[in-house]
């Protein structure tokens, strides 16, 4: 066999994602090449990216990428990817996931009692942040993890919010840090996605034994919580379900962009009795008047 090719975002942690899947292929005696390739850039194909049911902005240049057959498979961070994957696009393999929470970088924490300032990009920390300190400011912050750390240095916020899979994989989890362990995380946080072209059956079939279960299992009903309450859009939404046992431990919550409202779930199944579950959440929510809160969030949004 050739040596595949993956195909891979070019910031650190992207990089280090590509790489631990071509450790494990490796492993397997699989070779393997990196390809990264820029977030945006010339995306020309020869059918529109809609047709091809092409939306995440992550994930764009690296779908395209595999539709062209330019790359024999993509690693994704599983949370950037669009629940609805593009047409001819599968899942091959979710990998053992990693610390799903979130970890507050920090200037000493004082501030959490009194008057703060923190900073993030997320729509889903801001709500839960103000949920939980009505007082405090949050600022926007973008860019890659590196750029985020930076920009925490050089500015006056009390503290910063990131992945913690995503420090800890690049090693740049700072001491002034604590995992924010009331936050509900994304849905797939921490754990990493690899996809390929449903036909391409060489490719699969030398992916399949990088897949864990049960991170598999737990994501699918996170994605299934998102896709049931989104249609599309991307509310302030967390979702974590944890294997203990026989048993999947499942919370959800949905916020208003202003973190006043706030809808919640907690509940557990059988291992066994996974399907739907997700989707059983997600209705529960809704049921709660999170409908009308999701019509008013794809208004704004
Ligand atoms: N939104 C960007 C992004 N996508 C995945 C990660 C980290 C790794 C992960 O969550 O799996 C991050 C950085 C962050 O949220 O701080």
């Amino acid at each position: 066999m050739k040596p595949l090719v993956i195909g891979t975002r070019d910031s650190e942690l992207a990089l280090w994602q590509a790489k631990t899947v071509q450790l494990q292929l490796k492993n397997n005696g699989v070779d393997s090449v990196l390809h990264p390739v820029k977030s945006s850039g010339d995306l020309n194909l020869d059918v529109p990216l809609y047709e091809m049911g092409i939306t995440g902005i992550f994930t764009k240049s690296l779908d395209v990428a595999l539709i062209k057959k330019e790359i024999d498979l993509a690693v994704h961070s599983m949370k950037d990817v669009p629940t609805q994957l593009p047409k001819t696009i599968v899942q091959a393999a979710v990998l053992n996931r990693a610390n799903p929470y979130d970890i507050l970088v920090h200037k000493g924490l004082d501030f959490l009692d009194g008057k703060g300032h923190i900073a993030t990009g997320s729509l889903r920390r801001k709500a839960q942040w103000l949920n939980r300190y009505p007082n405090h400011e949050v600022s926007n912050l973008r860019g890659n993890v590196n750029t985020r750390l930076k920009k925490l240095k050089n500015n006056d916020w009390n503290a910063a919010i990131f992945a913690a899979a995503g420090l800890g994989r690049i090693q740049l989890t700072p001491k002034n840090s604590q995992i924010i362990n009331w936050m509900i995380p994304a849905p797939a946080q921490g754990a990493m996605l690899v996809v390929s072209n449903e036909k391409n059956t060489q490719v699969l079939n030398a992916l399949k034994p990088l897949n864990d279960k049960t991170t598999e299992i737990c994501v699918s009903i996170e994605r299934s919580f998102l896709r049931t309450l989104e249609g599309g859009c991307t509310a302030p939404i967390g979702a974590l379900a944890q294997v203990n046992e026989n048993d999947i431990h499942f919370e959800g919550v949905l916020l208003s962009l202003d973190g006043k409202q706030r809808f919640y779930i907690k509940k557990k199944c059988k291992i066994n009795n996974y399907k739907g579950f997700g989707e059983c959440c997600a209705q529960e929510i809704l049921n709660q008047g999170g409908d009308k809160l999701m019509d008013k969030l794809r208004q704004i949004l």
